[in-house]
């Protein structure tokens, strides 16, 4: 079995709240392998966001350890191998399009900088080239969701994570959004890490899905996806994509089921003698 290159071990989390704390996550396990791609998914507020935190070193876990090809993210992050796309395109108004994606390059520079790829290059890779000057707010929310894909890729990550990041587009770019980053993912072969609220997103885009339980956080389930590459829509319309949608809805809903209060459980019927 090889090492994996993502890995959560027993990994806790509390918030001080005053005057008490909240667990937001307990004991967490999650691995993956180089280049594959995990989608996360469970409950809002069951701590999809703070585990994605935590693995960026934004946060640090109160128990467990987190390793990327088994470095701390600490030692991952100061070599600015760890890339985010947060839910909202958080690009600075003032910088034209090729200038938010060289951003990242112009910060590393100060501590000795990584490898770069071509910032013109990554905006022809996520599909905006003839925008480099234009300035974000020229741009529609898919596009500026692009510019955050790239300039998230610029500095070359090990590993990348995208919490909700096509969240707020309608249907149909969504879907195109999906199809474009899987390319892009295809093609720059990154361990990648995406939160998603969508059983089908997380189906069509994942080689493992894990289904997390209501807060305090756990991986109730980890639901491996056969489907073969690359993928397209058309996959969505197959038995194998709907029968893996039902494992991941059942993992969803079991739990939600066991905790709602007995009145509204379903009766079991009974068996008859
Ligand atoms: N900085 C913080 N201080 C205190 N509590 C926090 C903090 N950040 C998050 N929380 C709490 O931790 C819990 C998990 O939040 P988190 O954002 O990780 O959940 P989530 O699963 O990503 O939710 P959603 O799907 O709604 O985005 C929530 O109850 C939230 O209120």
């Amino acid at each position: 079995m090889r090492e994996p290159h993502l890995e959560a071990r027993q990994v806790s989390h509390q918030f001080r709240l005053k005057p008490q704390s909240i667990t937001v996550l307990d004991q967490v396990d999650l691995q993956l392998q180089r280049g594959q791609f995990g989608a996360l998914i469970g409950p809002s507020g069951c701590g999809k966001s703070t585990l994605l935190r935590l693995i960026a070193d934004i946060l640090q876990p109160t128990a467990g350890t987190l390793t990327i090809g088994g470095d701390p993210p600490s030692r991952v992050r100061k070599r600015h191998a760890i890339g985010f796309v947060f839910q909202e395109a958080t690009l600075l108004p003032w910088r034209t399009v090729i200038d938010n994606v060289r951003l990242p390059i112009q910060i590393a520079r100060k501590s000795g900088l990584p490898s770069a790829a071509s910032p013109q290059e990554l905006i022809r890779l996520v599909g905006l080239e003839g925008f480099e000057q234009a300035l974000p707010s020229q741009l529609s929310g898919g596009m500026r969701q692009r510019v955050s894909i790239a300039r998230a890729l610029v500095l070359q990550p090990e590993v990348l994570l995208l919490d909700e990041p096509f969240g707020a587009l309608d249907e149909i770019t969504r879907q195109r959004m999906n199809l474009e980053l899987l390319r892009i993912w295809s093609e720059a072969g990154i361990t990648t890490l995406l939160v998603t609220h969508s059983i089908a997103e997380a189906v069509l885009m994942a080689d493992q899905i894990f289904v997390m339980s209501a807060r305090p956080g756990r991986i109730i389930e980890q639901v491996p996806v056969p489907l073969a590459r690359p993928r397209h829509l058309g996959l969505m319309r197959e038995q194998v994509f709907f029968e893996t949608e039902n494992r991941v809805r059942d993992a969803l809903f079991t739990q939600e089921i066991a905790q709602e209060p007995p009145s509204l459980q379903p009766r079991a019927l009974p068996t008859q003698v």
